[in-house]
């Protein structure tokens, strides 16, 4: 089974009320997001190779740590998870980014699949796929399965407000992909939104509503 980690850090939580709170405008929203996602990213990214690299201090020389060079792709899960990638990659700034769009249809929360454009050694990248909610879990569900089908085989999801139906959704369809969010909310409502949630995160992020 997955693991779902839970970053509970105060600065991830005070940032979350920000932008649950429905006076929180667009711009602001946005920037939170991508603050939230960096932060969110400096966990995620934990488990990271290192390789022993000799340097020149202006006192001596030393063997020190750098990044191995594990190649990294961001996958942002369509319309919203366009606001985690920024934040993610001033943290990672060589990962390549690919692009899943799914939207849930407002009827049968079913996922709807209409796009796909990914780095073509996408088979060969440790892959963090972002969202800012995971609901029923069917689109997060749906993206793992694209990716996979083109032959991804480290897959992280990375959300900030998760219901336990989502998650567990997740883990059941996908027991190898780890889970990390930022909180874990109470329930879904009749209209499969996250209680209390931040509304509709894609709307908040673009304006559209
Ligand atoms: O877990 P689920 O029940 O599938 O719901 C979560 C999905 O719903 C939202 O996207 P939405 O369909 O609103 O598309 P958008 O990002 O284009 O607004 C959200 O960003 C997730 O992708
Ligand atoms: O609460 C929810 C559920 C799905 N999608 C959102 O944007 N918000
Ligand atoms: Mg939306």
């Amino acid at each position: 089974m997955g693991k779902t980690i839970v970053l509970d850090h105060p600065l991830i939580q005070h940032k979350l009320t920000l932008i649950r709170d429905k006076n929180t405008g667009a711009k602001e929203f946005r920037e939170l997001v991508e603050e939230l996602s960096m932060l969110l990213a400096y966990e995620v990214t934990r488990d990271l190779p290192l390789q022993d690299v000799e340097i020149e201090t202006p006192v001596c020389k030393a063997t020190t740590k750098a990044l191995s060079g594990k190649k990294i792709g961001v996958v942002p899960i369509l319309r919203a998870g366009l606001g985690m990638v920024e934040g993610i990659l001033k943290l990672i700034p060589a990962a390549k980014v690919g692009h899943v769009g799914v939207y849930r249809d407002p009827e049968t929360l079913q996922p709807v699949e209409y796009f796909c454009k990914l780095p073509t050694d996408i088979a060969e990248r440790d892959l963090i796929l972002v969202d800012p909610m995971l609901a029923t879990g069917g689109s997060a569900i749906a993206s793992v399965k694209f990716l996979k089908d083109r032959g991804a085989q480290n897959i992280k999801l990375v959300c900030l407000v998760a219901a336990p139906e989502g998650i567990e959704a997740v883990q059941k369809a996908h027991p190898d992909v780890d889970i990390f969010v930022a909180a874990v909310d109470e329930r879904l409502n009749d209209h499969g939104y996250i209680v209390p949630g931040l509304g509709d995160a894609g709307d908040r992020l673009f304006g559209t509503k």
